[in-house]
């Protein structure tokens, strides 16, 4: 079973194409990229693989989940790291990531997933005083909840300085995910946001 596939995948808002008649296939075990420049279509995409928006036309499958008609089942088997990192300036490190293990239905401890990206020391304080790079490794451990078998990370080192957005690949790489970077199919651009799967 292939990843993800996409057939004919095309999201309009109003007169413009987002995202015109994409075929892609990400085999299991492959690191899938998207470069481009803004507005290319990137989160777009990976926003429909994720059930919203829906295509204006074409189909595709997640884990061989329907991407339409699947999209709890699709939600609940992967980890996604989403561009904005969805996290509470209010809540704290450990109930941030003890909620998307209650989300999943997984048994992670969320004590085990802190330590995996370098945060066991700030479990009990409230994410609205973290650094850029803190929400965002933040956001990395609520996506490995559940050990998924596909990670979904959109922008992983935007808005990192080079030391933060180095970090991350090396986080990534140590918690058993390849990290983005040589092996992309690429297009075109600076912008990246990608599939990353256990190596
Ligand atoms: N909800 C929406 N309503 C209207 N237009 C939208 C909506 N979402 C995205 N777009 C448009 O679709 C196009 C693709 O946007 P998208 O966010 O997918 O690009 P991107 O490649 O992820 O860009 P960036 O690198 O800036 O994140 C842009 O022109 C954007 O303005």
């Amino acid at each position: 079973m292939d990843a993800i596939t996409t057939n004919s995948l095309s999201r309009r808002f109003g007169d413009m194409n987002a995202v015109e008649s994409l075929d892609l296939t990400v085999q299991k075990g492959e690191i899938y990229g998207f470069l481009g420049p803004n507005g290319a279509g990137k989160s777009t995409t990976i926003n429909m693989l994720l059930g919203f928006p829906p295509p204006s036309s074409g189909s595709g499958t997640v884990l061989g989940y329907d991407l339409e008609h699947e999209s709890v089942a699709v939600r609940q088997s992967i980890g996604v790291l989403p561009e904005d990192f969805g996290v509470y300036g209010r809540l704290t490190a450990r109930k941030h990531v003890r909620f998307a293990i209650e989300t999943k239905g997984a048994n992670d401890d969320p004590d085990d997933l802190l330590a995996r990206v370098e945060l066991a020391d700030v479990a009990d304080r409230t994410a609205g005083g973290f650094s850029t790079g803190m929400k965002q490794r933040l956001a990395l451990a609520m996506a490995l909840a559940g050990n998924p078998d596909l990670l979904i990370l959109d922008e992983l080192s935007s808005g990192l300085d080079p030391n933060g957005a180095r970090e991350m690949r090396a986080i990534s790489r140590e918690v058993g995910y390849t990290s983005p970077g040589r092996t992309l199919r690429t297009r075109f651009g600076r912008s990246y946001s990608g599939f990353c799967r256990p190596s």
